[in-house]
């Protein structure tokens, strides 16, 4: 049965990428996904802005919505500090499957716990299964007309504070309309826009980032 994409990405970074380093594992995936197949990884320029919302909030608990083949997992884990953790959640079990081998690859496993299922199952869950108390930040990647509704969902379940930040990739392409009109109409959401461009394309893409407000 011949491979997925996602198992020759897996297998490009195990035989290029430093066990252990988890920039080496990142920059291997760009390299193979800007080379040779496109994959709908948030890739080097969006994750730069991913790098500087991480740094700048110092996050204790952190939500990531579609974890595909780990590489915002990694790219966010990477930057966490002692004791913090990352709560991914993948709907596709192959890719979970994939994701859970560059995580333990790139050595960042004792912060990340994939978490399998679809996103409307799993966060009400995150309260009593997974002892979340609130969520400090959100990465929104997982199917763009969840984004909303999932967004209502986290405050349904009492999960944001005040100060709660929320970042959402691809509100250009492939789009998140329905998003952008909810964040940037609710008070109690302050927005801003980062274009960009979809990885590894010359396609304009953005990310929205929006603070809960309590
Ligand atoms: O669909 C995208 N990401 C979502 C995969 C959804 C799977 C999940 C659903 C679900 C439900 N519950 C829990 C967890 C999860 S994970 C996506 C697509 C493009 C793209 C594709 C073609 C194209 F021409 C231009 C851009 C670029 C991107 O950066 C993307 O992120
Ligand atoms: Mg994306």
């Amino acid at each position: 049965m011949n491979q997925s994409k996602e198992q020759r990405i897996l297998n490009f970074v195990l035989q290029n990428a430093v066990r252990g380093d988890p920039c080496s594992v990142v920059d291997t995936i760009d390299k193979y996904c800007s080379q040779k197949e496109w994959a709908m990884n948030v890739g080097c320029e969006k994750g730069l802005i991913l790098d500087k919302t991480v740094e700048e909030i110092k996050p204790s608990v952190v939500l990531e919505l579609g974890t595909y083949c780990g590489y915002s997992a990694i790219r966010i884990a990477r930057l966490l500090k002692a004791g913090a953790r990352l709560l991914t959640v993948e709907f596709n079990p192959e890719f979970a499957a994939i994701a859970k081998q560059m995580i333990e690859f790139a050595g960042v496993q004792d912060k990340v716990n994939i978490l399998e299922g679809p996103s409307e199952e799993i966060i009400p869950q995150l309260k009593k299964k997974y002892e979340v108390d609130t969520l400090d930040f959100v990465f929104l990647d997982h199917w763009k007309d969840r984004y909303s509704p999932d967004t209502i969902l986290l405050q349904e379940c009492n999960l944001l504070r005040k100060g709660s930040v929320l970042l959402a990739d691809n509100v250009i392409c492939p789009g998140a309309p329905e998003f952008l009109k909810y964040i940037r109409n609710n008070p109690s959401f302050q927005c801003t826009n980062y274009p960009a461009h979809l990885e590894y394309m010359e396609v304009q893409d953005a990310m929205e980032k929006a603070v809960f407000l309590g």
